[in-house]
């Protein structure tokens, strides 16, 4: 469904430019969890961010269902670390919000926003506002919204990061809960082996900058997964030893510019 190719990113102009991503190439089938690990500064959310047309590659390019990517489509919606909810709205009209942009009738928004705040556990909170809501709310909220413009492919970048523990569980498992209901293709940034491998049928790894793939991990376990079995515990072992190399490297990146500053 999503083909990328031959893709490389870099920012600024020429004679300073940094080069993000080199040489990308990726197919992620329909319905697929993907995720997408690296170490920081890698590019994952570069990528993501192309994905979504939000900005442009420098060379190669993305196809989705054979139509190349050029700029934010209906098909595609994104879910930020920082919810990007609007403050002066309440939770309902920012899940309304895209539909309304789309002139969907108002009845038809009220609905779709009953629905999805169902889904997500809200629906006594629809007329609250975004700073009422704990972190796990807001971003409850915001995949509600991403899913209210129905996206056959959901961008996910770091959603639960800033999320403690518990609460980040939790939404680990209503999103996958949400996956299968729904039937999207989710790619989906994270920095953390163990929800890449608790989520993800396919766990792309990433280079130091700049972004290549390094290794694509096929995740056969049964769900629901339970991270403390022998299969978990040995995916874990493989997955940290193709990442501990590129963490390494991405440390001593980070060094030789801080010194170079
Ligand atoms: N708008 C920009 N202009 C210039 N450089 C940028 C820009 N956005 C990102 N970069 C650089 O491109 C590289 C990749 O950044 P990106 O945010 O995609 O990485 P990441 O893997 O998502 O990092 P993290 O895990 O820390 O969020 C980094 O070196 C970053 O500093």
């Amino acid at each position: 469904m999503v083909v990328i190719e031959a893709l490389d990113k870099s920012y600024g102009s020429s004679d300073s430019a940094l080069l993000a991503l080199s040489d990308i190439d990726l197919t992620i089938e329909e319905g697929q969890f993907v995720s997408l690990l690296g170490p920081s500064g890698c590019g994952k959310s570069t990528l993501l961010k192309i994905i979504a047309g939000l900005i442009p590659a420098s060379a190669g390019r993305i196809t989705i269902d054979g139509k190349v990517v050029d700029g934010p489509g209906p098909e595609r919606a994104v879910v930020f670390q920082d919810y990007a909810l609007f403050p002066w709205m309440t939770v309902q009209d920012n899940v309304e919000f895209g539909l309304e942009a789309r002139a969907v009738p108002a009845e038809e928004r009220r609905a779709a926003s009953a629905e999805l705040l169902r889904v997500v556990g809200l629906s006594d909170f629809a007329q609250k506002f975004p700073h009422q809501l704990s972190g796990g709310m807001k971003q409850r909220v915001s995949i509600a919204r991403a899913l209210a413009v129905k996206p056959s492919l959901l961008l996910m970048d770091e959603p639960f990061g800033a999320l403690d523990a518990q609460t980040r569980q939790g939404l680990q498992d209503e999103l996958l809960r949400i996956w299968r209901v729904y039937k999207k293709t989710v790619v989906f940034v994270t920095h953390s082996i163990e929800e890449a491998i608790y989520l993800s049928d396919r766990i792309v790894v990433m280079t130091a900058r700049p972004g290549r793939i390094k290794a694509v991990i096929d995740v056969d376990e049964e769900r629901p997964r339970d991270p403390t079995s022998a299969g978990m515990s040995a995916l874990h072992r493989e997955v940290r030893a193709v990442l501990s190399e590129e963490i390494t490297r991405a440390a001593a990146l980070e060094h030789d510019m801080m010194v170079a500053r």
